[in-house]
Protein backbone atom coordinates (compact mmCIF):
# COMPACT_ATOMS: atom_id res chain seq x y z
CA UNK A 1 0.00 0.00 0.00
CA UNK A 2 1.07 3.19 -0.75
CA UNK A 3 0.59 6.86 1.16
CA UNK A 4 0.08 10.48 -0.50
CA UNK A 5 -0.27 13.23 2.22
CA UNK A 6 -0.38 17.03 1.48
CA UNK A 7 0.96 19.13 4.11
CA UNK A 8 0.57 22.68 5.20
CA UNK A 9 3.51 22.89 7.99
CA UNK A 10 5.10 25.88 8.69
CA UNK A 11 2.51 27.91 7.20
CA UNK A 12 3.09 27.19 3.50
CA UNK A 13 0.18 25.29 1.67
CA UNK A 14 -0.06 24.01 -1.25
CA UNK A 15 -3.48 25.13 -2.04
CA UNK A 16 -3.30 28.80 -1.13
CA UNK A 17 -2.14 30.21 -3.95
CA UNK A 18 -0.83 33.47 -2.72
CA UNK A 19 1.62 32.23 -0.41
CA UNK A 20 2.77 29.74 -2.35
CA UNK A 21 6.88 29.74 -2.76
CA UNK A 22 7.81 30.17 -6.41
CA UNK A 23 10.51 27.23 -6.02
CA UNK A 24 9.84 23.43 -5.23
CA UNK A 25 12.47 21.05 -4.63
CA UNK A 26 11.65 16.99 -5.09
CA UNK A 27 13.52 14.89 -2.76
CA UNK A 28 13.78 11.05 -2.92
CA UNK A 29 14.46 8.90 -0.01
CA UNK A 30 15.26 4.65 -0.62
CA UNK A 31 15.40 3.39 2.65
CA UNK A 32 15.29 -0.35 3.29
CA UNK A 33 11.73 -1.01 3.90
CA UNK A 34 10.11 1.60 1.37
CA UNK A 35 10.78 4.48 -0.93
CA UNK A 36 9.77 8.14 0.17
CA UNK A 37 9.32 11.50 -1.72
CA UNK A 38 8.31 15.08 -0.43
CA UNK A 39 7.47 17.99 -2.43
CA UNK A 40 9.77 20.48 -0.59
CA UNK A 41 10.11 24.86 -0.52
CA UNK A 42 13.47 26.57 -0.63
CA UNK A 43 12.80 27.36 3.05
CA UNK A 44 12.87 23.49 3.62
CA UNK A 45 8.94 22.86 4.28
CA UNK A 46 7.72 19.50 3.09
CA UNK A 47 4.30 20.35 1.28
CA UNK A 48 3.67 16.74 0.14
CA UNK A 49 4.52 13.46 0.97
CA UNK A 50 4.25 10.03 -0.81
CA UNK A 51 5.71 6.69 0.57
CA UNK A 52 5.81 3.13 -0.80
CA UNK A 53 6.99 0.12 0.42
CA UNK A 54 9.98 -1.93 -1.93
CA UNK A 55 10.72 -5.72 -1.99
CA UNK A 56 12.81 -7.31 -0.31
CA UNK A 57 14.23 -11.43 -0.50
CA UNK A 58 15.78 -13.21 1.91
CA UNK A 59 16.78 -16.89 -0.11
CA UNK A 60 18.97 -17.80 2.23
CA UNK A 61 20.19 -16.97 6.23
CA UNK A 62 22.35 -13.77 5.71
CA UNK A 63 21.55 -13.65 2.12
CA UNK A 64 19.11 -10.12 1.50
CA UNK A 65 18.17 -8.87 -1.79
CA UNK A 66 15.99 -6.11 -3.85
CA UNK A 67 15.68 -5.70 -6.88
CA UNK A 68 16.55 -2.47 -8.73
CA UNK A 69 13.39 -2.21 -11.10
CA UNK A 70 10.95 -2.27 -8.38
CA UNK A 71 12.97 0.49 -6.52
CA UNK A 72 12.88 2.43 -9.67
CA UNK A 73 9.69 2.05 -10.26
CA UNK A 74 8.35 2.56 -6.58
CA UNK A 75 10.47 6.19 -7.08
CA UNK A 76 8.61 7.02 -9.73
CA UNK A 77 5.18 5.70 -7.99
CA UNK A 78 5.85 8.57 -5.38
CA UNK A 79 7.03 10.85 -7.26
CA UNK A 80 4.77 11.66 -9.58
CA UNK A 81 1.98 11.51 -6.01
CA UNK A 82 4.14 14.44 -4.51
CA UNK A 83 3.69 16.87 -7.36
CA UNK A 84 0.13 16.28 -8.30
CA UNK A 85 -1.83 19.25 -7.97
CA UNK A 86 1.15 21.52 -8.53
CA UNK A 87 2.44 23.56 -11.67
CA UNK A 88 5.53 20.89 -12.21
CA UNK A 89 7.31 23.59 -14.41
CA UNK A 90 8.02 25.20 -10.46
CA UNK A 91 10.30 22.24 -9.57
CA UNK A 92 13.95 23.60 -10.03
CA UNK A 93 16.09 20.53 -8.43
CA UNK A 94 15.58 16.83 -7.76
CA UNK A 95 17.83 14.95 -5.31
CA UNK A 96 17.89 11.35 -4.81
CA UNK A 97 19.24 9.36 -1.20
CA UNK A 98 19.48 5.66 -0.83
CA UNK A 99 20.84 2.87 1.06
CA UNK A 100 23.95 2.00 0.31
CA UNK A 101 23.38 -1.41 -1.39
CA UNK A 102 25.20 -2.88 -4.13
CA UNK A 103 23.36 -2.27 -7.95
CA UNK A 104 24.94 -4.74 -10.42
CA UNK A 105 23.75 -4.09 -14.15
CA UNK A 106 25.27 -6.07 -17.58
CA UNK A 107 27.12 -3.89 -20.32
CA UNK A 108 23.39 -3.10 -21.36
CA UNK A 109 22.56 -1.68 -18.22
CA UNK A 110 20.25 -4.90 -18.10
CA UNK A 111 19.93 -6.51 -13.82
CA UNK A 112 22.09 -9.59 -13.57
CA UNK A 113 21.10 -12.00 -10.93
CA UNK A 114 22.98 -11.54 -7.60
CA UNK A 115 22.21 -15.13 -6.14
CA UNK A 116 22.37 -19.01 -7.12
CA UNK A 117 18.82 -19.16 -8.46
CA UNK A 118 19.84 -16.88 -11.29
CA UNK A 119 17.13 -14.73 -10.95
CA UNK A 120 17.77 -11.30 -12.21
CA UNK A 121 15.31 -9.81 -11.36
CA UNK A 122 16.85 -9.97 -7.88
CA UNK A 123 20.18 -7.84 -8.54
CA UNK A 124 20.98 -5.96 -5.42
CA UNK A 125 22.95 -7.15 -2.45
CA UNK A 126 21.21 -5.44 0.45
CA UNK A 127 23.45 -3.06 2.54
CA UNK A 128 22.78 -5.28 5.88
CA UNK A 129 23.78 -8.41 3.76
CA UNK A 130 26.33 -11.06 5.51
CA UNK A 131 27.55 -13.24 2.82
CA UNK A 132 30.80 -12.37 2.06
CA UNK A 133 31.79 -12.95 5.75
CA UNK A 134 35.02 -14.72 4.43
CA UNK A 135 35.94 -12.51 1.97
CA UNK A 136 35.98 -9.70 4.50
CA UNK A 137 38.06 -11.68 6.91
CA UNK A 138 40.68 -12.28 4.18
CA UNK A 139 40.54 -8.10 2.72
CA UNK A 140 41.14 -7.48 6.91
CA UNK A 141 44.18 -9.59 6.88
CA UNK A 142 46.01 -7.85 4.25
CA UNK A 143 45.77 -4.95 6.49
CA UNK A 144 46.05 -2.59 3.74
CA UNK A 145 46.62 1.37 4.25
CA UNK A 146 42.59 1.87 2.89
CA UNK A 147 41.64 0.70 6.21
CA UNK A 148 42.38 2.99 7.78
CA UNK A 149 40.36 4.95 6.78
CA UNK A 150 37.04 2.53 7.49
CA UNK A 151 38.38 2.50 11.54
CA UNK A 152 40.58 0.04 11.15
CA UNK A 153 38.29 -2.67 9.72
CA UNK A 154 36.78 -3.11 6.95
CA UNK A 155 33.12 -4.25 7.44
CA UNK A 156 30.82 -6.71 5.59
CA UNK A 157 28.27 -4.32 4.47
CA UNK A 158 30.97 -2.46 2.21
CA UNK A 159 31.28 -3.16 -1.49
CA UNK A 160 34.66 -4.40 -1.96
CA UNK A 161 33.45 -8.29 -0.18
CA UNK A 162 30.42 -8.09 -1.57
CA UNK A 163 32.44 -7.74 -5.15
CA UNK A 164 34.87 -9.80 -3.89
CA UNK A 165 32.25 -12.57 -3.21
CA UNK A 166 30.12 -12.09 -6.79
CA UNK A 167 33.63 -12.83 -8.68
CA UNK A 168 34.10 -16.03 -6.40
CA UNK A 169 30.95 -17.47 -6.28
CA UNK A 170 28.86 -16.21 -9.08
CA UNK A 171 31.73 -15.94 -12.04
CA UNK A 172 29.63 -17.01 -15.16
CA UNK A 173 25.96 -15.82 -14.30
CA UNK A 174 27.19 -12.73 -13.34
CA UNK A 175 30.53 -11.21 -12.64
CA UNK A 176 31.71 -11.95 -16.50
CA UNK A 177 28.67 -10.56 -17.79
CA UNK A 178 28.51 -7.28 -15.46
CA UNK A 179 29.25 -4.43 -17.01
CA UNK A 180 28.43 -1.89 -13.97
CA UNK A 181 28.45 -2.39 -10.22
CA UNK A 182 26.32 0.51 -8.85
CA UNK A 183 25.95 2.03 -5.20
CA UNK A 184 22.28 2.94 -4.95
CA UNK A 185 21.96 6.64 -4.76
CA UNK A 186 24.45 6.54 -8.35
CA UNK A 187 22.13 4.03 -9.57
CA UNK A 188 19.24 6.65 -9.08
CA UNK A 189 21.03 9.54 -10.53
CA UNK A 190 22.12 7.55 -13.50
CA UNK A 191 18.29 6.12 -14.14
CA UNK A 192 17.57 9.92 -14.08
CA UNK A 193 20.16 11.35 -16.11
CA UNK A 194 21.78 8.49 -17.72
CA UNK A 195 25.17 10.10 -16.50
CA UNK A 196 27.14 7.16 -14.89
CA UNK A 197 29.71 9.50 -12.69
CA UNK A 198 29.44 8.33 -8.76
CA UNK A 199 29.08 10.51 -6.01
CA UNK A 200 32.09 11.08 -3.65
CA UNK A 201 29.64 10.21 -1.32
CA UNK A 202 29.52 6.47 -2.16
CA UNK A 203 32.83 5.90 -3.62
CA UNK A 204 34.53 7.02 -0.64
CA UNK A 205 32.13 5.47 2.37
CA UNK A 206 31.90 1.94 0.69
CA UNK A 207 34.26 1.49 -2.19
CA UNK A 208 37.86 2.78 -0.51
CA UNK A 209 37.55 5.63 -3.04
CA UNK A 210 39.64 8.37 -1.72
CA UNK A 211 39.07 12.30 -2.30
CA UNK A 212 42.29 13.58 -2.97
CA UNK A 213 44.21 10.43 -4.22
CA UNK A 214 41.60 8.52 -6.51
CA UNK A 215 41.52 4.40 -6.52
CA UNK A 216 44.29 2.43 -5.04
CA UNK A 217 45.63 0.02 -7.10
CA UNK A 218 47.37 -1.54 -4.69
CA UNK A 219 44.06 -2.73 -2.57
CA UNK A 220 42.09 -4.54 -5.48
CA UNK A 221 45.30 -6.15 -6.66
CA UNK A 222 45.91 -7.17 -3.50
CA UNK A 223 42.64 -8.43 -2.78
CA UNK A 224 41.93 -10.44 -5.93
CA UNK A 225 40.18 -7.99 -7.77
CA UNK A 226 42.64 -6.25 -10.43
CA UNK A 227 40.02 -6.63 -12.96
CA UNK A 228 38.93 -2.57 -11.98
CA UNK A 229 42.64 -1.95 -12.50
CA UNK A 230 42.85 -3.26 -16.12
CA UNK A 231 39.48 -2.00 -16.55
CA UNK A 232 40.40 2.01 -15.53
CA UNK A 233 37.66 1.18 -12.83
CA UNK A 234 35.05 1.43 -15.77
CA UNK A 235 32.44 -0.54 -14.19
CA UNK A 236 32.71 1.15 -10.73
CA UNK A 237 33.11 4.13 -11.56
CA UNK A 238 35.84 6.69 -12.65
CA UNK A 239 34.03 10.21 -12.92
CA UNK A 240 33.66 11.39 -9.47
CA UNK A 241 31.81 13.91 -8.59
CA UNK A 242 30.48 15.81 -4.87
CA UNK A 243 27.32 15.27 -3.92
CA UNK A 244 24.43 18.27 -4.95
CA UNK A 245 26.20 18.72 -8.07
CA UNK A 246 24.15 19.17 -11.15
CA UNK A 247 24.60 15.87 -13.77
CA UNK A 248 24.82 16.59 -17.21
CA UNK A 249 21.30 18.11 -18.73
CA UNK A 250 19.40 16.96 -16.12
CA UNK A 251 16.72 14.20 -16.56
CA UNK A 252 16.55 12.38 -19.80
CA UNK A 253 13.41 12.95 -21.42
CA UNK A 254 12.40 9.08 -20.41
CA UNK A 255 12.79 9.38 -17.10
CA UNK A 256 10.52 12.65 -17.11
CA UNK A 257 8.20 10.97 -18.17
CA UNK A 258 8.48 8.07 -15.96
CA UNK A 259 8.55 10.28 -12.70
CA UNK A 260 6.11 13.26 -14.10
CA UNK A 261 8.55 15.68 -14.50
CA UNK A 262 9.55 18.01 -17.07
CA UNK A 263 12.68 17.00 -19.18
CA UNK A 264 15.56 18.54 -18.04
CA UNK A 265 15.18 19.32 -14.48
CA UNK A 266 18.25 19.59 -12.90
CA UNK A 267 19.18 16.35 -10.88
CA UNK A 268 21.99 16.10 -7.77
CA UNK A 269 24.70 13.65 -7.25
CA UNK A 270 22.97 11.77 -4.48
CA UNK A 271 23.93 11.04 -1.19
CA UNK A 272 23.87 7.64 1.15
CA UNK A 273 20.52 8.07 3.57
CA UNK A 274 21.88 8.00 6.48
CA UNK A 275 24.11 10.89 4.47
CA UNK A 276 21.31 13.03 3.11
CA UNK A 277 19.61 12.69 7.09
CA UNK A 278 22.81 14.68 8.38
CA UNK A 279 22.59 17.18 5.87
CA UNK A 280 18.85 17.75 6.90
CA UNK A 281 19.42 18.16 10.53
CA UNK A 282 22.99 19.16 11.63
CA UNK A 283 23.28 22.84 10.11
CA UNK A 284 19.79 24.19 11.82
CA UNK A 285 20.04 27.62 13.62
CA UNK A 286 19.74 26.85 17.03
CA UNK A 287 19.67 29.94 18.70
CA UNK A 288 17.55 30.41 21.54
CA UNK A 289 16.32 26.43 22.29
CA UNK A 290 18.44 26.90 25.74
CA UNK A 291 20.82 24.28 23.90
CA UNK A 292 24.47 24.01 24.47
CA UNK A 293 26.04 23.48 21.31
CA UNK A 294 24.70 27.23 20.12
CA UNK A 295 27.89 29.66 20.48
CA UNK A 296 29.77 25.92 19.89
CA UNK A 297 31.07 25.00 16.36
CA UNK A 298 28.86 22.58 13.86
CA UNK A 299 31.61 19.66 15.10
CA UNK A 300 29.86 19.67 18.14
CA UNK A 301 26.92 18.04 16.75
CA UNK A 302 26.03 14.42 16.35
CA UNK A 303 23.52 13.70 13.63
CA UNK A 304 21.85 10.33 14.18
CA UNK A 305 19.66 8.72 12.00
CA UNK A 306 17.99 6.32 13.11
CA UNK A 307 15.81 3.73 11.04
CA UNK A 308 16.42 -0.14 10.37
CA UNK A 309 19.91 1.08 11.44
CA UNK A 310 21.15 3.88 13.30
CA UNK A 311 23.87 5.75 11.51
CA UNK A 312 26.10 8.49 14.30
CA UNK A 313 27.72 11.26 11.53
CA UNK A 314 30.06 13.38 13.05
CA UNK A 315 32.17 16.00 11.54
CA UNK A 316 35.23 17.58 12.24
CA UNK A 317 37.83 19.94 10.32
CA UNK A 318 40.98 17.82 10.74
CA UNK A 319 40.75 13.66 10.24
CA UNK A 320 40.39 11.87 12.71
CA UNK A 321 40.84 8.01 13.00
CA UNK A 322 38.69 6.31 15.69
CA UNK A 323 39.32 2.39 15.98
CA UNK A 324 35.39 0.54 14.81
CA UNK A 325 34.31 4.15 13.57
CA UNK A 326 34.24 4.71 9.89
CA UNK A 327 36.15 7.11 8.06
CA UNK A 328 37.69 9.53 8.82
CA UNK A 329 35.96 10.21 5.12
CA UNK A 330 36.72 13.70 3.61
CA UNK A 331 33.76 15.89 2.18
CA UNK A 332 31.71 12.60 2.54
CA UNK A 333 29.13 14.59 3.94
CA UNK A 334 29.61 18.09 4.78
CA UNK A 335 32.19 19.11 1.57
CA UNK A 336 35.19 20.82 3.04
CA UNK A 337 35.06 18.90 6.46
CA UNK A 338 36.06 15.33 7.65
CA UNK A 339 33.13 12.66 8.62
CA UNK A 340 33.07 10.09 11.19
CA UNK A 341 30.63 7.04 10.94
CA UNK A 342 29.85 5.12 13.86
CA UNK A 343 26.73 3.03 13.32
CA UNK A 344 24.37 -0.12 14.37
CA UNK A 345 23.28 -2.60 12.01
CA UNK A 346 20.11 -3.20 13.05
CA UNK A 347 18.19 -0.82 15.41
CA UNK A 348 14.48 -0.31 13.98
CA UNK A 349 14.65 -3.76 12.86
CA UNK A 350 15.53 -5.33 16.07
CA UNK A 351 12.81 -3.69 17.83
CA UNK A 352 10.64 -4.90 15.13
CA UNK A 353 11.71 -8.63 15.94
CA UNK A 354 12.05 -8.52 19.45
CA UNK A 355 8.23 -7.24 19.45
CA UNK A 356 6.67 -9.23 16.62
CA UNK A 357 8.72 -12.32 18.28
CA UNK A 358 7.04 -12.11 21.50
CA UNK A 359 4.34 -14.76 22.33
CA UNK A 360 1.86 -11.60 23.39
CA UNK A 361 2.34 -9.71 20.01
CA UNK A 362 -1.33 -10.99 18.75
CA UNK A 363 -2.78 -9.25 22.15
CA UNK A 364 -0.73 -5.94 21.33
CA UNK A 365 -1.68 -5.68 17.78
CA UNK A 366 -5.66 -6.00 18.28
CA UNK A 367 -5.58 -3.62 21.56
CA UNK A 368 -3.45 -1.38 19.40
CA UNK A 369 -5.91 -1.62 16.59
CA UNK A 370 -9.17 -1.21 18.89
CA UNK A 371 -7.15 2.31 19.85
CA UNK A 372 -6.06 3.33 16.24
CA UNK A 373 -2.79 3.53 17.40
CA UNK A 374 0.39 2.20 16.41
CA UNK A 375 1.51 -0.64 18.42
CA UNK A 376 4.73 1.52 19.88
CA UNK A 377 2.53 4.22 20.46
CA UNK A 378 -0.04 1.42 22.16
CA UNK A 379 3.70 -0.18 24.08
CA UNK A 380 4.51 3.50 25.52
CA UNK A 381 1.51 4.42 26.87
CA UNK A 382 1.18 0.87 28.66
CA UNK A 383 4.91 1.40 29.74
CA UNK A 384 3.35 4.59 31.66
CA UNK A 385 0.40 1.80 33.12
CA UNK A 386 2.63 -0.05 34.60
CA UNK A 387 5.70 2.44 35.99
CA UNK A 388 5.78 2.24 39.26
CA UNK A 389 6.47 5.91 41.41
CA UNK A 390 9.43 6.44 39.21
CA UNK A 391 10.42 6.78 35.95
CA UNK A 392 9.79 4.35 33.46
CA UNK A 393 13.30 3.42 32.09
CA UNK A 394 13.58 2.19 35.97
CA UNK A 395 11.22 -0.92 34.89
CA UNK A 396 14.26 -2.87 33.40
CA UNK A 397 16.34 -2.99 36.46
CA UNK A 398 16.60 -6.27 36.18
CA UNK A 399 16.39 -6.93 32.86
CA UNK A 400 19.28 -6.07 30.43
CA UNK A 401 19.97 -6.43 26.54
CA UNK A 402 22.77 -6.60 24.52
CA UNK A 403 21.50 -5.40 21.03
CA UNK A 404 23.98 -6.67 18.39
CA UNK A 405 22.06 -9.81 16.87
CA UNK A 406 23.44 -9.01 13.37
CA UNK A 407 27.04 -8.40 14.88
CA UNK A 408 28.63 -5.18 16.08
CA UNK A 409 29.51 -2.21 13.64
CA UNK A 410 30.71 0.36 15.92
CA UNK A 411 32.61 0.66 17.86
CA UNK A 412 33.55 -2.91 18.23
CA UNK A 413 33.50 -3.69 14.47
CA UNK A 414 32.71 -7.21 15.16
CA UNK A 415 30.29 -8.87 12.95
CA UNK A 416 30.82 -12.09 15.22
CA UNK A 417 28.68 -10.44 17.89
CA UNK A 418 25.36 -11.83 18.96
CA UNK A 419 22.43 -10.72 20.76
CA UNK A 420 22.01 -11.28 25.01
CA UNK A 421 19.33 -11.02 27.31
CA UNK A 422 19.51 -11.43 30.54
CA UNK A 423 16.74 -11.64 33.12
CA UNK A 424 13.94 -13.78 31.70
CA UNK A 425 11.02 -15.05 33.84
CA UNK A 426 8.49 -17.28 33.06
CA UNK A 427 6.27 -14.92 32.20
CA UNK A 428 4.88 -13.75 28.66
CA UNK A 429 2.56 -11.16 29.02
CA UNK A 430 2.12 -8.08 27.77
CA UNK A 431 3.59 -6.09 30.55
CA UNK A 432 6.51 -9.22 29.45
CA UNK A 433 6.55 -7.74 26.19
CA UNK A 434 6.21 -4.00 26.89
CA UNK A 435 9.94 -4.46 29.36
CA UNK A 436 11.38 -6.43 26.77
CA UNK A 437 11.15 -3.57 24.12
CA UNK A 438 11.98 -0.82 26.93
CA UNK A 439 15.13 -2.97 28.01
CA UNK A 440 15.98 -2.65 23.56
CA UNK A 441 15.50 0.28 23.43
CA UNK A 442 17.43 1.55 25.98
CA UNK A 443 20.18 -1.23 25.10
CA UNK A 444 20.23 0.59 21.49
CA UNK A 445 20.52 4.22 23.40
CA UNK A 446 23.69 2.30 25.35
CA UNK A 447 25.26 1.43 22.35
CA UNK A 448 25.12 5.19 20.80
CA UNK A 449 26.54 6.24 23.93
CA UNK A 450 29.05 3.05 23.40
CA UNK A 451 30.01 4.78 20.32
CA UNK A 452 30.29 8.85 21.23
CA UNK A 453 32.70 7.54 24.34
CA UNK A 454 34.88 5.98 21.53
CA UNK A 455 34.77 8.84 19.08
CA UNK A 456 35.56 11.45 22.25
CA UNK A 457 38.07 9.34 23.55
CA UNK A 458 39.76 9.70 19.77
CA UNK A 459 38.86 13.97 20.07
CA UNK A 460 35.82 14.56 18.78
CA UNK A 461 34.31 17.02 21.38
CA UNK A 462 30.18 16.40 21.11
CA UNK A 463 27.26 18.09 22.78
CA UNK A 464 24.20 17.69 21.29
CA UNK A 465 22.48 14.71 19.31
CA UNK A 466 20.41 15.35 16.30
CA UNK A 467 18.40 12.66 15.68
CA UNK A 468 16.02 12.13 12.87
CA UNK A 469 14.44 8.44 10.40
CA UNK A 470 11.46 6.36 11.30
CA UNK A 471 12.77 5.91 14.77
CA UNK A 472 13.18 9.40 15.96
CA UNK A 473 8.93 9.53 15.81
CA UNK A 474 9.04 7.28 19.16
CA UNK A 475 9.07 9.52 22.20
CA UNK A 476 10.46 6.77 24.33
CA UNK A 477 13.08 6.15 22.08
CA UNK A 478 13.82 10.20 22.13
CA UNK A 479 14.02 10.32 25.76
CA UNK A 480 15.92 7.44 26.03
CA UNK A 481 18.44 8.22 23.85
CA UNK A 482 18.84 12.02 25.85
CA UNK A 483 18.72 10.10 29.49
CA UNK A 484 21.10 7.57 28.89
CA UNK A 485 23.80 9.54 26.51
CA UNK A 486 23.16 12.72 29.03
CA UNK A 487 22.91 14.79 25.59
CA UNK A 488 19.64 17.13 24.85
CA UNK A 489 17.99 15.82 21.69
CA UNK A 490 17.18 18.07 19.14
CA UNK A 491 14.25 16.94 16.09
CA UNK A 492 13.83 18.61 13.31
CA UNK A 493 10.64 20.46 12.63
CA UNK A 494 9.95 18.77 9.57
CA UNK A 495 10.06 15.07 10.87
CA UNK A 496 11.14 13.68 6.93
CA UNK A 497 14.33 15.42 7.69
CA UNK A 498 16.13 12.64 5.54
CA UNK A 499 13.88 13.87 2.77
CA UNK A 500 14.50 17.47 3.85
CA UNK A 501 18.62 15.99 2.88
CA UNK A 502 17.67 14.83 -0.42
CA UNK A 503 15.65 17.87 -1.19
CA UNK A 504 18.90 19.83 -0.84
CA UNK A 505 20.68 18.06 -2.89
CA UNK A 506 18.20 19.08 -5.02
CA UNK A 507 18.05 22.91 -4.63
CA UNK A 508 21.91 22.76 -4.88
CA UNK A 509 21.92 21.27 -8.44
CA UNK A 510 19.19 23.96 -9.28
CA UNK A 511 21.59 26.57 -8.76
CA UNK A 512 19.68 28.46 -5.78
CA UNK A 513 22.22 28.60 -3.20
CA UNK A 514 25.76 28.83 -3.87
CA UNK A 515 26.63 25.93 -1.37
CA UNK A 516 25.52 22.68 0.55
CA UNK A 517 26.31 24.75 3.80
CA UNK A 518 23.72 27.64 2.65
CA UNK A 519 21.23 25.40 1.34
CA UNK A 520 21.67 23.64 4.93
CA UNK A 521 21.73 26.57 7.14
CA UNK A 522 18.46 27.57 5.39
CA UNK A 523 16.21 24.67 4.71
CA UNK A 524 16.88 22.36 8.13
CA UNK A 525 15.14 23.91 10.99
CA UNK A 526 15.05 23.26 14.64
CA UNK A 527 11.42 21.55 15.90
CA UNK A 528 11.20 19.80 19.20
CA UNK A 529 13.80 19.98 21.96
CA UNK A 530 14.20 16.91 24.40
CA UNK A 531 16.20 17.59 27.37
CA UNK A 532 17.62 14.44 29.57
CA UNK A 533 16.31 13.64 33.25
CA UNK A 534 19.59 14.15 35.15
CA UNK A 535 17.94 12.65 38.01
CA UNK A 536 18.26 9.61 36.28
CA UNK A 537 21.74 9.51 35.42
CA UNK A 538 22.60 7.37 38.48
CA UNK A 539 20.63 4.36 37.66
CA UNK A 540 21.36 5.02 33.89
CA UNK A 541 25.11 5.05 34.36
CA UNK A 542 24.74 1.47 36.44
CA UNK A 543 23.07 -0.11 33.74
CA UNK A 544 25.39 0.81 31.32
CA UNK A 545 28.22 -0.98 33.73
CA UNK A 546 26.28 -4.12 32.98
CA UNK A 547 25.99 -2.79 29.43
CA UNK A 548 29.90 -3.55 29.22
CA UNK A 549 29.70 -6.44 31.44
CA UNK A 550 27.34 -8.29 28.58
CA UNK A 551 29.75 -7.98 25.59
CA UNK A 552 32.21 -8.87 28.18
CA UNK A 553 30.77 -11.81 29.03
CA UNK A 554 29.75 -12.86 25.90
CA UNK A 555 33.82 -12.98 24.37
CA UNK A 556 34.48 -14.93 27.55
CA UNK A 557 31.87 -17.66 26.64
CA UNK A 558 33.38 -17.83 22.99
CA UNK A 559 36.44 -18.20 24.34
CA UNK A 560 35.58 -21.03 26.50
CA UNK A 561 33.92 -22.63 24.12
CA UNK A 562 36.36 -22.53 21.37
CA UNK A 563 39.09 -23.62 24.21
CA UNK A 564 40.57 -27.11 24.71
N1 LIG B 1 5.70 6.25 14.43
C1 LIG B 1 6.64 5.37 14.77
N2 LIG B 1 6.79 5.01 16.06
C2 LIG B 1 7.74 4.11 16.42
N3 LIG B 1 8.60 3.54 15.56
C3 LIG B 1 8.49 3.88 14.27
C4 LIG B 1 7.53 4.79 13.80
N4 LIG B 1 7.67 4.90 12.46
C5 LIG B 1 8.68 4.08 12.12
N5 LIG B 1 9.17 3.47 13.19
C6 LIG B 1 10.27 2.48 13.25
O1 LIG B 1 11.33 2.99 12.43
C7 LIG B 1 11.93 1.91 11.69
C8 LIG B 1 11.96 2.23 10.23
O2 LIG B 1 12.43 3.52 10.04
P1 LIG B 1 12.61 4.10 8.59
O3 LIG B 1 13.34 5.38 8.73
O4 LIG B 1 11.30 4.10 7.89
O5 LIG B 1 13.53 2.95 7.98
P2 LIG B 1 14.29 2.77 6.62
O6 LIG B 1 14.78 4.13 6.20
O7 LIG B 1 15.39 1.85 6.98
O8 LIG B 1 13.34 2.15 5.63
C9 LIG B 1 11.10 0.68 11.92
O9 LIG B 1 11.79 -0.19 12.73
C10 LIG B 1 9.84 1.19 12.62
O10 LIG B 1 9.36 0.32 13.57
O1 LIG C 1 25.23 2.02 6.08
C1 LIG C 1 24.39 2.87 6.13
C2 LIG C 1 24.73 4.27 5.87
O2 LIG C 1 26.09 4.43 5.63
C3 LIG C 1 22.94 2.56 6.48
O3 LIG C 1 22.93 1.75 7.59
C4 LIG C 1 22.24 1.88 5.39
O4 LIG C 1 22.31 2.73 4.29
C5 LIG C 1 20.80 1.57 5.75
O5 LIG C 1 20.06 2.68 6.16
P1 LIG C 1 18.59 2.60 6.81
O6 LIG C 1 18.73 2.03 8.17
O7 LIG C 1 18.15 4.04 6.84
O8 LIG C 1 17.73 1.79 5.92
Amino acid sequence: MSCLRLLTAGGGSMMSGEQEPRSYYVGVDVGTGSVRAALVDQRGVLLAFADQPIKKWEPQFNHHEQSSADIWAACCVVTKKVVQGIDVNQIRGLGFDATCSLVVLDKQFRPLPVNQEGDSHRNVIMWLDHRAISQVQRINETKHSVLQYVGGVMSVEMQAPKLLWLKENLRETCWDKAGHFFDLPDFLSWKATGVTARSLCSLVCKWTYSAEKGWDDSFWEMIGLEDFVADNYNKIGNQVLPPGTSLGSGLTPEAAKELGLPTGVPVAVSLIDAHAGGLGVIGADVRGHGLVCEGQPVTSRLAVICGTSSCHMGISTDPIFVPGVWGPYFSAMVPGFWLNEGGQSVTGKLIDHLVQGHPAFPELQAKATARCQSIYAYLNSHLDLIKKAQSVGFLTVDLHVWPDFHGNRSPLADLTLKGMVTGLKLSQDLDDLAILYLATVQAIAFGTRFIIEAMEAAGHSISTLFLCGGLSKNPLFVQMHADITGMSVVLSQEVESVLVGAAILGACASGDFTSVQEAMARMSKVGKVVFPRLEDKKYYDKKYQVFLKLVEHQKEYSAIMSGD
